[in-house]
């Protein structure tokens, strides 16, 4: 039998282990602060010391890809490691490549991140909608045959996202038009749709409508970018059960120790949980 739906998986995963997603951002920054060389051995020993502290405890880790890539062909081995012993541990893995082409080439992409036979495939990826929304079909398709997910890019929490994502279209933000195209592709899923969005923690109140969305919501930008738990509730409203937060920097500054770092990703865990209640 083939795995369930990833929009109801991550609502096990987030019931059993709480909202919180932890990014592995292997900045070279880190890795001296660790003690770690700038060399792919540094980046296996950073990206496995994660893996330790939180694949046991947390629901998502979030790799950002382009780290591990720095480091060619090793980097990216040690990214299929990273993903086979996340999963292996019990935590669902969000690999953030941001991907986004034409629909033909955006099918290789579903290849290489959401199909079984791929090494390096994820339980969801994060893409890009700037082609046009159709032009994810082919992932949304693949994910939805392997059980996989997709968080498309909504309303980044990058300062500068604001002047194309805001922009109007026909009376419509674009933002609000990539809502509207996944909350259609995720109609009538149960308990949540599979197509996710991206949207900053860090971008404060919008007219943004996520009524209609049946589907999870990450929230980068804590902690580094300056958004705390308590600007949730502002950027999603009656949103906020499916908002999947998201933090690296913020959490990864505690290591290398191992305890250290699990307990600073419990503590935002749990502050994130105070703050929702
Ligand atoms: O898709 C993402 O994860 C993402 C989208 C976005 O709008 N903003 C954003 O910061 N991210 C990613 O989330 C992570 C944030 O890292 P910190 O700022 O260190 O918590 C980085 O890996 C970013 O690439």
């Amino acid at each position: 039998m083939g795995r369930a739906p990833f929009g109801a998986r991550l609502v096990d995963a987030v019931a059993a282990r709480g909202s919180l997603c932890v990014g592995i951002d292997p900045h070279p920054g880190l890795l001296d602060q660790w003690g770690l060389p700038r060399d792919a051995s540094g980046l296996e020993r950073f990206a496995l010391t994660c893996v330790e502290a939180f694949a046991g405890d947390i629901s998502v880790l979030k790799p950002q890809s382009a780290f591990f890539e720095a480091y060619g062909s090793r980097g990216v081995a040690v990214l299929e490691r990273v993903i086979a012993e996340t999963q292996a541990a019990g935590a669902l893995v969000l690999l953030d490549v941001k991907r986004g082409d034409i629909g033909s080439t955006m099918a290789a992409y579903a290849q290489a991140y959401l199909s079984d036979s791929s090494p390096l495939a994820a339980d969801a990826v994060t893409v890009s909608p700037y082609l046009g929304f159709g032009s994810l079909d082919p992932a949304i398709e693949e994910a939805a045959r392997t059980g996989r997910g997709l968080f498309v890019l909504a309303r980044t929490s990058n300062p500068e996202g604001g002047t194309v994502q805001r922009a109007t279209v026909d009376g419509v933000t674009v933002a609000q038009s990539i809502v509207d195209q996944a909350a259609a592709r995720n109609a009538g899923a149960a308990p949540l749709g599979s197509v996710g969005l991206v949207v900053g923690a860090t971008v404060g109140r919008t007219d943004l409508d996520f009524s209609a969305l049946n589907g999870p919501l990450l929230a980068p930008g804590l902690g580094a970018q300056g958004a705390g738990p308590a600007d949730l509730a502002a950027v999603f409203g009656a949103a906020l059960p499916a908002v999947l937060p998201a933090s690296s920097r913020d959490v990864l500054r505690h290591g290398p120790d191992v305890a250290a770092l699990r307990s600073a990703a419990l503590r935002v865990r749990d502050e994130l949980a105070a703050a929702a209640r």
